[in-house]
C-alpha cells in the first residue's frame, strides 16, 4: 500500500482507435509523446503496461527476468486446457521442463547433426510447391511450414483432419482470448461453475475444445510411441525425447513430452509462415533487391547447385534481408509478458500480474536507430554490430525466448536464399498494371499479412536444380530412420 500511495502508474493511454492504425503503432505514436513505458486500458480488469524501447525491455525482461518472465492470466483459455501448452505456461518448475526438454532437441548442436537434412528437404520442398502451384503461393507456403512443424514433432506429414482440427484450436483459442467476450476473464473463480448451471453454456463451449484440443495433442503422440515400438518411427522431436527418457519414467515425465509436442503446431508454424509471406511481399516490390542476392549468391555459391547451410556464412547480403524482414513486419508485434511481484521501475509502479507488453514494433521502427524505418533497406544491416539485430527482439526475451529461433533461422535463411536462386518474385498484373502486396497486417497476436498473390518466373536452370535437389535429398531419406529395436 505504501508504494502504491506513492508511486504513479505509467502515464496512460486513454482510448484505442483501432478501426484506423494497428494497437503496436498507436502505442508508439503515444509513447513519443508520454515517454518509453505507459499504461494502457486494462484486459480483464488487470493492468497493461506497454514497453516501447529496448532499454526498458532489457531492464525488465532481461534484467529481473527473476520477476518477468510469467505469461498473462487467461481463465478461458485455461478451460480450453491451452494453459498445458508452453507459450501459455505461468513461469515455473512446469515450464523448465517443458523449455529443457525443448532445448535438447533445438540447440545448435542437436540441430546440426539431426535436423540438417529435414530443413534442407522442406524447403526444396516449398520451391517445388511454389513452382507447381504459384497461384495458390500464399497457402503452399503455410502448408510446407505445417509440414515441416510436423515431421519434426512427430516424424510425419499432417493429414487433412489434423489440419482441420489445430485450424479450429486456433480460432477458438483466439475467441477464447478476444477483451470483454467472457465473464470468466473478469472473474477467474468462475472456471468452477459446473456447466449444467444456467448462464453457464462458456463452460460446454470451452468442454468441446477442450476436447478437440487434448485430441490433436495426445493422438500423434500416441501414434508416434506404438511406432518406435514398432522399430518403424521416423527420427522426430517425441521419437528422440521419449527414447532419452529412462525406461522407468513416469507418467509425469511423458506427458511433459506431450505437451512439448503439442505446443509446437501452434507456436512454430503461424510465426514461421508470417516471416516468409512478408519475404516474398517484399520482394515482389522490390526487384533490385532480388537481383543483388541473385548476384551475390552466383558469385559465392554458384549456380550449379542450391545454396546449403554452409553457404550461409558467405552471403551475408541474404541475411541483411532476412533482417530487414524481420524489422518492417515483426510476426508478433505485442510480446506479452507478467510479473509475479509488484514492481517499481523509473519512478512508476507496476502492480502485481500485470500483463507487460513489450512493442517489439516500435523498438523496429524507432527512426534514431534505423533512419527511414517505413522503408525496405536492407543495406542497412551491412556491418552494424549485432546488437543492432532485429531477431534479437522478433524471437522474444529473457527466459520465455522462443526455443524455435534457430531451427526457425535456419529454415528462413534456406528458403530464402533458395527462392532468390530459383526465382524472380515479381507482383501479378491486372488491367495491364502491376498489383503489389500491400501486407497490411491482421490485427491478431500474430500480424499475417492480408492474403495476396505474386508471379514466380524461373531463373536459368531452376527446374534441373529443383529436381536434383530433390532426388538427392530422397537417397538420402534412409539415414534418417530409426530403429529403436
Ligand atoms: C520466424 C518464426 C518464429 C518467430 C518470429 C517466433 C517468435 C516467438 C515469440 C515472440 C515468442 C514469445 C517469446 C516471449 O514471450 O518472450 C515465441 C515463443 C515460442 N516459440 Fe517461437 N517463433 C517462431 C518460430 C517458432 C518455431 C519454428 C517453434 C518450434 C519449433 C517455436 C516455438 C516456440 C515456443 C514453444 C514458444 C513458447 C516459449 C515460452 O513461452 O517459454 N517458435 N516465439
Amino acid at each position: 500500500y505504501h508504494r502504491r500511495l506513492r508511486m504513479p502508474l505509467p502515464p496512460s493511454v486513454s482510448t484505442l482507435n483501432e478501426s484506423t492504425q494497428s494497437r503496436w503503432s498507436i502505442y508508439a505514436d503515444c509513447s513519443k509523446r508520454l515517454g518509453p513505458v505507459i499504461s494502457a486500458p486494462s484486459i480483464f480488469g488487470t493492468s497493461v503496461i506497454v514497453l516501447n524501447a529496448k532499454s526498458a525491455v532489457t531492464d525488465l525482461f532481461e534484467k529481473r527476468s527473476n520477476i518477468f518472465s510469467c505469461k498473462p492470466l487467461w481463465p478461458m483459455a485455461e478451460l480450453l486446457g491451452r494453459h498445458n501448452n508452453v507459450g501459455f505456461t505461468y513461469y515455473g518448475p512446469r515450464l523448465k521442463k517443458l523449455r529443457r526438454i525443448l532445448h535438447k532437441s533445438l540447440n545448435p548442436v542437436a540441430l546440426s547433426k539431426s535436423w540438417a537434412y529435414l530443413l534442407q528437404q522442406q524447403s526444396t520442398e516449398l520451391c517445388w510447391a511454389l513452382s507447381e502451384n504459384p497461384d495458390n503461393g500464399y497457402h503452399v507456403v503455410e502448408l510446407v511450414v505445417q509440414e515441416l512443424i510436423t515431421r519434426f514433432t512427430y516424424g510425419h506429414k499432417p493429414d487433412q483432419e489434423y489440419l482441420a482440427l489445430s485450424r479450429i484450436i486456433s480460432e477458438r483459442t483466439g475467441e477464447a482470448l478476444q477483451p470483454g467476450r467472457w465473464t470468466v476473464n473478469f472473474i477467474p473463480a468462475l472456471k468452477w461453475v459446473p456447466s449444467w448451471l444456467p448462464g453457464a453454456g462458456f463452460q460446454k463451449w470451452a468442454q468441446d475444445a477442450r476436447q478437440i484440443f487434448y485430441r490433436i495433442v495426445r493422438e500423434p503422440y500416441q501414434e508416434c510411441k506404438l511406432k518406435m515400438m514398432a522399430g518403424v518411427a521416423e527420427q522426430s522431436f517425441v521419437q528422440r525425447s521419449l527414447s532419452e527418457l529412462a525406461s522407468n519414467a513416469s507418467h509425469r515425465e511423458e506427458e511433459i513430452v506431450m505437451f512439448a509436442a503439442g505446443s509446437l503446431f501452434s507456436a512454430g508454424t503461424e510465426t514461421l509462415s508470417v516471416v516468409l509471406l512478408n519475404f516474398i511481399g517484399l520482394m515482389a516490390r522490390n526487384p533490385d533487391i532480388q537481383l543483388k542476392a541473385f548476384n551475390e549468391i552466383s558469385t559465392h555459391v554458384g549456380l550449379e547447385r542450391l545454396p546449403t547451410i554452409d553457404d550461409r556464412r558467405l552471403l551475408p547480403f541474404i541475411d541483411c534481408i532476412i533482417q530487414e524482414v524481420h524489422r518492417m513486419h515483426p510476426a508478433v508485434c505485442l510480446v506479452p509478458h507478467s510479473n509475479t511481484e509488484e514492481q517499481i521501475y523509473n519512478g512508476y509502479y507496476i502492480p502485481k500480474k500485470s500483463w507487460v507488453m513489450a512493442n517489439v514494433w516500435a523498438m523496429l521502427h524507432d527512426d534514431k536507430e534505423y533512419p527511414h524505418p517505413d522503408e525496405f533497406t536492407p543495406a542497412r544491416f551491412e556491418g552494424t554490430s549485432p546488437s543492432a539485430d532485429p531477431r534479437i527482439m522478433t524471437y522474444g526475451f529473457g527466459r520465455r525466448r522462443c526455443p524455435g529461433s534457430r531451427f526457425s533461422d535456419l529454415f528462413v535463411y534456406l528458403a530464402v536464399a533458395k527462392i532468390l536462386r530459383l526465382f524472380e518474385v515479381l507482383p501479378i498484373e491486372q488491367n495491364g498494371k502491376p498489383c503489389y502486396p500491400l501486407l497490411e497486417s491482421t490485427p491478431g497476436v500474430i500480424s499475417f499479412p492480408k492474403p495476396f498473390k505474386f508471379q514466380l518466373i524461373p531463373r536459368p536452370e531452376a527446374h534441373d536444380l529443383l529436381l536434383k535437389d530433390r532426388a538427392g535429398a530422397e537417397s538420402g531419406k534412409e539415414e534418417m530412420k530409426f530403429h529403436s529395436n
